[in-house]
């Protein structure tokens, strides 16, 4: 583990009035501890999971529209309104890791395309804009991911398929237990949710606290739904 530490600089806010310390699950926030390798944020939509995570990427000095440290390239609106009032607590400090933002992967993959001179080796041997979307976050994932790193995913989920989740999850847990790298995961999947050992921090309640799997909402309206899903259709399309 390499980022220990995430603590929000209230002294230099001057007010909780406007985006991104309006937001209840920051307005509260003072530090986090990371005591597990992996961590997943989850929370309803809107409740500030990828504000801390571009956050911290933004910290990280990597590209907040998606990449590492040496993507250098921009789009619209990518840029982090909290990354300078948060402090990040490293042992040790690394500088490697990547930020992938699955709403701006095109426009890293244009970048790619422009600056590779490696025949795509970092990404499977094909321009990544010839592969599907889920193909070209697997070929990420298995090529360009290794060793001492952090990584920040912003709803990997997006683009794989169910099996694929599964595949990315043996990715994570190889490059966990032989790499060493870490992983701070914002998702609403309940597949990934699912990593054994996992911290898992919810948003949602106005403030950042530790959740237990089958208590999120991922895995209890998944659940309820696949067990029950024509009553809750029925519940759900049939009632006024
Ligand atoms: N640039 C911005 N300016 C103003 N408000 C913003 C901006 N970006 C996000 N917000 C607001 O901040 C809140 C948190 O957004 P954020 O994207 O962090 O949520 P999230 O938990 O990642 O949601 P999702 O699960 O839908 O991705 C939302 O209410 C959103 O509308």
């Amino acid at each position: 583990m390499f980022l220990k530490k995430v603590t929000l600089l209230r002294e230099n806010i001057a007010s909780y009035e406007h985006y991104p310390f309006s937001i209840p699950s920051i307005k509260t926030l003072h530090e986090l501890d990371f005591r597990s390798n992996v961590l997943f944020f989850v929370g309803e939509n809107g409740s500030g999971k990828s504000t801390l995570l571009e956050a911290i990427a933004d910290k990280c000095e990597f590209n907040t529209a998606g990449g590492g440290r040496n993507n250098h390239y921009e789009v619209h609106a990518s840029e982090s309104a909290l990354g300078e009032y948060i402090r990040l607590s490293w042992l040790p400090k690394i500088t490697n890791g990547f930020f992938l933002r699955a709403e701006s992967f095109y426009h890293f993959a244009s970048h790619i395309d422009q600056v590779d001179t490696k025949g795509f080796k970092d990404y499977g041997g094909r321009s990544l804009h010839k592969q599907s979307h889920g193909e070209s976050f697997l070929s990420l994932f298995l090529h360009r991911f290794k060793g001492k790193a952090i990584y920040l995913l912003d709803e990997p989920e997006a683009a794989l398929s169910p099996a694929k989740q599964l595949a990315f999850l043996k990715v994570l847990h190889d490059l966990v237990s032989k790499g060493d790298s870490q992983f701070i995961i914002a998702t609403h999947s309940p597949i990934l949710l699912g990593y054994p050992n996992a911290t898992i921090l919810s948003f949602d309640n106005g403030c950042i606290e530790e959740i237990q799997y089958e208590a999120t909402d991922h895995y209890q309206i998944t659940k309820y739904f696949l067990q029950h899903r024509e009553k809750f259709l029925a519940d759900l399309l049939m009632n006024e």
